[in-house]
């Protein structure tokens, strides 16, 4: 199975934490080490301890190491990233360390992006620059409602055409009323070149969850 693999989604707020969680915790029942990392966090809260981002909590709650929190993010901003000019570009260099650093701690690293495939840095490139030039393999959570079809498959194209392979998909429910719910996973299905892993139901706090139980990671396990 992989030893890193990167998380992204059809947009922001889709349920790529959600997901990364169900993914470590998928690969923990399996009795293999994996941590989470969050390269590039932002909408941070001061604390005590300092910046800190709810995903990346999140993660390192549900990596199977206990890490310190800038481990798994090491850069926390405050504003949205896609603003212009602010904040200073990311440091691929640091980030690339410390995926580095990790890979050295655990046989497994889910590593959760920011916003959807195209998000862009402070000086207008693509995170996915980064993720291309570490060759991470992806899974592509599609957060389910309306419009989600075409963004699906849109991702789905520019994975490839960054020439990055595409491991497996997630549904993750994120809208209970949806209608047509059924027709719209078909349909996903037979657009999406990858293997649906799963089913995330609408649930109360699933950062708080046991989420194992919702996918099937088999088809991971042969690549
Ligand atoms: N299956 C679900 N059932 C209920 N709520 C969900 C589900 N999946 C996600 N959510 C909620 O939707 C919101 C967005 O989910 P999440 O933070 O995982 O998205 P994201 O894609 O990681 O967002 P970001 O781009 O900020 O990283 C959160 O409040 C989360 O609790
Ligand atoms: C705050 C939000 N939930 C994410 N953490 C950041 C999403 C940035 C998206 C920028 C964009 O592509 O428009
Ligand atoms: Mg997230």
């Amino acid at each position: 199975m992989f030893k890193r693999v990167f998380v992204t989604g059809t947009d922001t707020e889709v349920g790529k934490t959600v997901v990364s969680r169900a993914l470590l915790q998928s690969i923990q029942a399996l009795g293999e080490t994996a941590v989470g990392y969050k390269p590039i966090a932002v909408d941070s809260e001061e604390t005590p301890q300092g910046l800190r981002n709810k995903d990346a909590l999140t993660l390192q709650a549900s990596s199977s190491l206990a890490l310190n929190y800038d481990e798994v993010n090491p850069i926390t901003l405050k504003e949205e990233i896609a603003n212009a000019h602010t904040g200073g570009v990311p440091d691929y260099g640091h980030i690339s360390s410390g995926l580095r650093h990790l890979e050295q701690k655990a046989a497994h690293i889910v590593v959760e992006g920011t916003g959807g495939w195209r998000v862009l840095m402070h000086d207008l490139r693509p995170f996915s620059e980064w993720v291309v030039q570490e060759q991470l393999p992806v899974i592509l959570v599609v957060g389910i409602k309306l419009g989600c079809i075409s963004h699906a498959i849109l991702t789905a194209q520019a994975i490839a055409n960054d020439g990055l392979p595409l491991l497996g998909w997630v549904a993750n429910r994120i809208n209970p009323g949806l209608a047509h719910y059924a027709e719209t996973i078909d349909a996903l299905r037979q657009k999406i070149p990858a293997p649906l892993l799963g089913e995330i139901p609408y649930l109360f706090r699933p950062e708080q969850r046991d989420l194992a139980q919702y996918l099937d990671i088999t088809p991971l396990m042969q690549k």
